[in-house]
């Protein structure tokens, strides 16, 4: 397992970021090693954000040294939605299959977990977002047909988006971990436009489903004071409270958005004008 450590930073700090120091703070390049563990742990809101990739063999998730904890979830809640192919995640006993899109809230307090694929030729790419949690809240499997769905956006704007909010207060409890999936339509390159902030919460997106040779030009930033990171297939980037969070793609694409903070009101977004974005 490897485990890298993120720093929060103010808004007066960034301006001085070069592309490549940009990168360094908030840009997670790699999450998907072969039969590997990789995490990140950010100093926003304790937030992880992790990758587990087992083709060989089953992986067992245990803490790092950052928790200082006898197991992974002994004050913390876990998030897992897979975006490769069918597989099985086993909690104290019971096990769970999960197929591609669908999600896993592993509730705190849980000892044993532990990840494999059901097919070594189609492994299973388990995308994991994990929260410091002060209450026991039952484990569940939400699928697309649980999830609270929301289509915005239009065709003319190329913005035209299909939310999936799979682990949000209105489909099952969480301490504060918040996660969903944002399908972009064909043609539609735009996603969260127009931005917004959320002082209260900080967001990371990982994004997926981004064709051979296309990206993803995500925006960051105060809205009066914006930058932007070019990010590729199966990349994730950290946003600070303070920031915006969108992208364009030179395609349409998938991407999968975790946050935590303050409270688990999905819509109290600060919206930004579209004309008042610098
Ligand atoms: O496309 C969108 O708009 C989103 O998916 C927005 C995220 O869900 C978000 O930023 C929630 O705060
Ligand atoms: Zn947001």
């Amino acid at each position: 397992m490897t485990a890298e450590t993120r720093y929060a930073s103010s808004p007066a700090e960034v301006l001085s970021w070069n592309t490549a120091q940009t990168r360094k703070e908030l840009l997670i390049e790699q999450l998907f090693i072969q039969d590997e563990i990789k995490l990140v742990y950010s100093h926003y809101d304790r937030f992880v954000t992790g990758g587990i990739f087992p083709v060989t063999r089953a992986l067992a998730l245990t803490p790092p040294d950052q928790f200082k904890a006898a197991y992974f979830l002994e004050r913390r809640e876990l998030g897992i939605i897979n975006v490769g192919g069918p597989g099985m995640v086993k909690v104290d006993g019971e096990t769970f299959e999960i197929g591609f899109k669908e999600a896993l809230y592993i509730g705190k307090g849980r000892k044993e977990l532990l990840f494999s694929s059901k097919d070594a030729a189609a492994p299973a790419k388990f995308y994991l977002n994990s929260t410091p949690a002060h209450h026991e809240y039952p484990n569940r499997l939400v699928t697309r047909k649980d999830a609270e769905i929301v289509t915005l956006g239009a065709m003319e704007t190329a913005n035209h988006r299909t939310i999936n909010k799979l682990l949000v207060s209105t489909v099952l409890p969480t301490c504060q971990l918040q996660m969903g999936m944002t399908e972009l339509k064909p043609g539609s390159v735009w996603n969260t436009m127009p931005a917004h902030t959320h002082d209260r919460r900080m967001e990371v997106y990982f994004y997926f489903e981004v064709p051979q040779g296309q990206s993803v030009c995500h925006f960051w930033g105060q809205p009066q004071e914006t930058r932007h990171i070019w990010m590729q297939n199966e990349q994730a980037v950290i946003s600070p409270p303070w920031s915006i969070h969108s992208g364009a793609g030179t395609s349409n694409y998938t991407f999968i958005w975790g946050m935590a903070g303050e409270n688990l009101d999905y819509g109290d977004m600060d919206v930004c004008a579209i004309p008042d974005l610098k």
